[in-house]
């Protein structure tokens, strides 16, 4: 007997989001016909402007849609009152907050407060609620320190705490990782895979860490400057190009091969590069860089990484006998006094945008 499907957190028909002024509607974004499901991490991707925030702003119910209907937990949003709409749903927006004097435990615990109304005392439950949250996002060790005493990091870890804290089923986060470092941006996003896994909330995020969420988002919400919101798994959008063109850029293309956007235009000569592994990856990023066009195919130039460590390269021009080099830095020496380097070189390099 097949499982019942669940029944997803939160929906959109037809929802515009935007601004009005003077009565006047300025729509960013719709008509968009969304769903959020439980245990899914969700990433909101898409140029500056193009209005991941203001949806947020839109789903979490801080700012009225310009039209469509909306609902959280089966029930209209516009219907909820705002305590009941806090168990629902729980939102971490970019902007500086000012938490006064509080510490980050007595601000992580103001999370609970939906639970427990303004003046209820935190019962036990709600203390390890927040013990699990401080200790989930790795900020139990400044749990004593003023908010105001933080990093901007440190303190957007501790508005997620908040959130986790509030345990609602539909977590709303707008660009979580900005003040991150790199290890950070990646234990979060794994943070948060693991907890809508483990906990079936439904997780959206957006970020500008496209690499990060192509890794890690279950589904990605592809919002372009222009044009319908498109849906699926990272997969599906980059191999159908949709990806591509949400991001095109003057010129700057995404390669669905390497998953990365090209900082070097490919203009110079070509190197036949032979080999496999880090060695070989790293020895291609170098030859782009210098304006080279690494092939699999016959060239003039020929740059082989032989398998094995420290890693040694080996370089051939057409009719001269191969070179051994010990670095990176000695091989891309020798290529550029070749006739084909010169080529390569400074001028070539232009096409770095
Ligand atoms: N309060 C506001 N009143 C009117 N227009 C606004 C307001 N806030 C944002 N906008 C406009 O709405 C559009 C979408 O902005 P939004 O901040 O949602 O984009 P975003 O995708 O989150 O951008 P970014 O990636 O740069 O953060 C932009 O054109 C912006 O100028």
């Amino acid at each position: 007997m097949a499982l019942p499907s669940p029944a997803p957190l939160l929906t959109a028909a037809d929802l515009v989001v935007g601004y009005a002024a003077k009565k006047t509607p300025h729509p960013v974004a719709g008509p968009l016909q969304l769903a959020l499901w439980p245990g899914e991490l969700v990433c909101l991707l898409g140029p500056n402007g193009a209005g991941k925030s203001t949806l947020l702003r839109t789903l979490a119910g801080l700012q009225p849609a310009l039209g469509g209907q909306l609902a959280v937990g089966g029930q209209s949003l516009a219907d909820l009152r705002a305590p009941e709409r806090a168990r629902q749903l729980s939102i971490v927006l970019t902007d500086r907050i000012d938490a006064g004097n509080l510490t980050v435990r007595e601000l992580v615990r103001l999370g609970r407060h939906p639970h427990t109304g303004w003046l209820g005392g935190l019962s036990a439950h709600d203390e390890a609620q927040v013990q699990a949250a401080l200790e989930a996002t790795g900020t139990e060790a400044f749990a004593p320190r003023p908010v105001g005493e933080l990093s901007d990091g440190e303190r957007q870890k501790v508005l997620l705490a908040r959130a986790l804290a509030q345990d609602t089923p539909v977590v709303l986060l707008d660009e979580p990782t900005a003040h991150l470092d790199l290890p950070n941006r990646v234990a979060l996003m794994r943070l948060l895979h693991r907890l809508a896994r483990q906990t079936g909330k439904a997780i959206l995020l957006s970020t500008h860490e496209l690499d990060l969420a192509l890794q890690a988002a279950d589904r990605v919400w592809l919002l372009p400057a222009t044009g319908a919101l498109r849906t699926g798994t990272p997969e599906d959008l980059v191999l159908s190009g949709d990806f591509a063109a949400a991001f095109v850029h003057e010129g700057l293309a995404f390669d669905a091969a390497t998953g990365t956007f090209a900082l070097h235009a490919p203009t110079g000569p070509a190197v036949q590069l032979v080999g496999d592994g880090a060695a070989a990856f790293w020895t291609r990023r170098a030859l782009e860089r210098e304006g080279f066009v690494p092939t699999t195919g016959p060239a003039d130039l020929r740059v082989t990484v032989p398998p094995g460590s420290p890693a040694t390269w080996l370089s051939q021009a057409a009719g001269q006998p191969p070179q051994t080099h010990a670095t990176v830095e000695e091989l891309l020496r020798a290529l550029r006094q070749t006739p084909s380097g010169q080529l390569a070189g400074p001028a070539a390099n232009n096409g770095l945008r």
